[in-house]
């Protein structure tokens, strides 16, 4: 039904299989720091170019076009924010602000505005006809990435209503309503887990779990509140796959700032975890043992470095890593404000390491 995949250097990294050099992508490769994606987007909503499914497909390629032969997967562009609009709540992109919510959840009461049962299907159906169109329109030259949100990282946003410094309002709930905490996160989960199987029944190759705000958690409370949430999705999908007739794919696990729970992540489920900066590659890969395949991990301010930075750290995280159950990645998006040369730049770097 689709047209033959030329590269699967990704599939194979994740699976800890032998790959000739380690696979590479970026988080938020698809953005603003790409001239080509400011004259597409226009003055459109940002989540109405998500729901068209030609501009987020073609969206979605820009990156791969740019850098040809440089990037080794593609992903979906999206939102992880289209979950709490499934689920009935509103939600805008505002300029230079970020997500706002319209009437964020504040008190146990607000849970009763939150659709536990929505239709995935139909709610996100844009999501699954985006995937289908952008994995003919890839033709095959890189695996399309799936993704979603990490429970927490949604439920931070449902409270929050946004981006947040200190986390006051969801934290009020973590540690003064516990039990609806878990209700909202359960929730959310189940959701999840249909998307994400639906997102590879419409093509998707592989799938990323975003945790951004994993690191706002102490260890006690992660493994509370985050981590028996993460193992539940690495758990359920490949089973509701099984039900549908599919066969799993590999699936990547992202909790920002998670550095103490790498241990536990290696045993969640997941068949790569990937890390942010804060964590030294040969120390992840003794944590690791070969239970999992490890992404990332460049501080992505260092693409506002010179030649010779961005070449020596280049060296020094693939030399960290080594090369195989390794997918070269940054340790979180790039930032609207980089130059596209300078990403290029550290792509082509990537590569001659990878060859060295
Ligand atoms: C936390 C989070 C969000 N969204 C996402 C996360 C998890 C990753 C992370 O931790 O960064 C995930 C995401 N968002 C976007 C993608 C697309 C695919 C890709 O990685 O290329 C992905 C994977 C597009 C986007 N998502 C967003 C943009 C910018 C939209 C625009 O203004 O043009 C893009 C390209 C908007 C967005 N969406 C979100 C925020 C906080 C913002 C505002 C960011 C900002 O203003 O700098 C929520």
């Amino acid at each position: 039904m689709f047209p033959p995949l030329q590269n699967d250097l990704i599939i194979r990294a994740a699976l800890g299989k032998p790959v000739p050099r380690p696979p590479v992508w970026l988080m938020r490769q698809a953005g603003r720091y790409l001239p080509e994606y400011h004259i597409v987007k226009g003055t459109r909503d940002f989540f109405e170019t998500c729901r068209d499914p030609e501009i987020a497909s073609e969206l979605t390629i820009q990156p791969i076009d740019h850098y040809d032969g440089l990037i080794d997967a593609a992903i979906i562009f999206n939102d992880i924010l289209v979950i709490p609009q499934a689920m009935g709540m509103k939600v805008n992109m505002v300029d230079q602000v970020g997500p706002q919510f319209e009437s964020p959840i504040r008190k146990p009461e607000d849970l009763d505005r939150i659709d536990f049962n929505c239709d995935v299907s139909e709610k996100l159906s844009w999501s699954f006809d985006a995937i289908t169109l952008t994995r003919h329109k890839l033709k095959g030259r890189v695996p399309l990435l799936g993704f979603c949100g990490g429970p927490w990282t949604l439920m931070c946003y449902m409270i929050e209503g946004g981006g947040s410094r200190i986390f006051r309002f969801v934290k009020e709930w973590l540690f003064r309503y516990p039990e609806d905490s878990h209700k909202l996160l359960k929730g959310i989960t189940d959701v999840a887990v249909e998307y994400l199987a639906l997102q590879v029944k419409a093509g998707a190759q592989m799938l990323q779990v975003f945790e951004s705000w994993g690191g706002q958690l102490g260890p006690d409370d992660f493994d509370e509140f985050a981590l028996p949430y993460l193992r539940q999705i690495a758990h359920e999908v490949p089973l509701r796959l099984a039900e549908m007739g599919l066969e799993r794919v590999p699936m990547t696990i992202f909790s920002k700032g998670s550095w103490y729970a790498l241990d536990e992540l290696c045993d969640s489920g997941f068949d790569v975890v990937s890390l942010d900066w804060l964590q030294r590659p040969e120390d992840a890969v003794k944590i690791a043992r070969g239970r999992v395949s490890l992404q990332g991990n460049l501080d992505p301010c260092v693409l506002y470095g010179s030649d010779e930075v961005i070449h020596e750290k280049v060296r020094k995280m693939l030399k960290g890593f080594g090369k195989q159950r390794y997918i070269v990645n940054l340790g979180h998006g790039t930032h609207p404000t980089m130059s596209a040369d300078r990403v290029g730049y550290f792509l082509e770097e990537v590569m001659l390491a990878s060859e060295e």
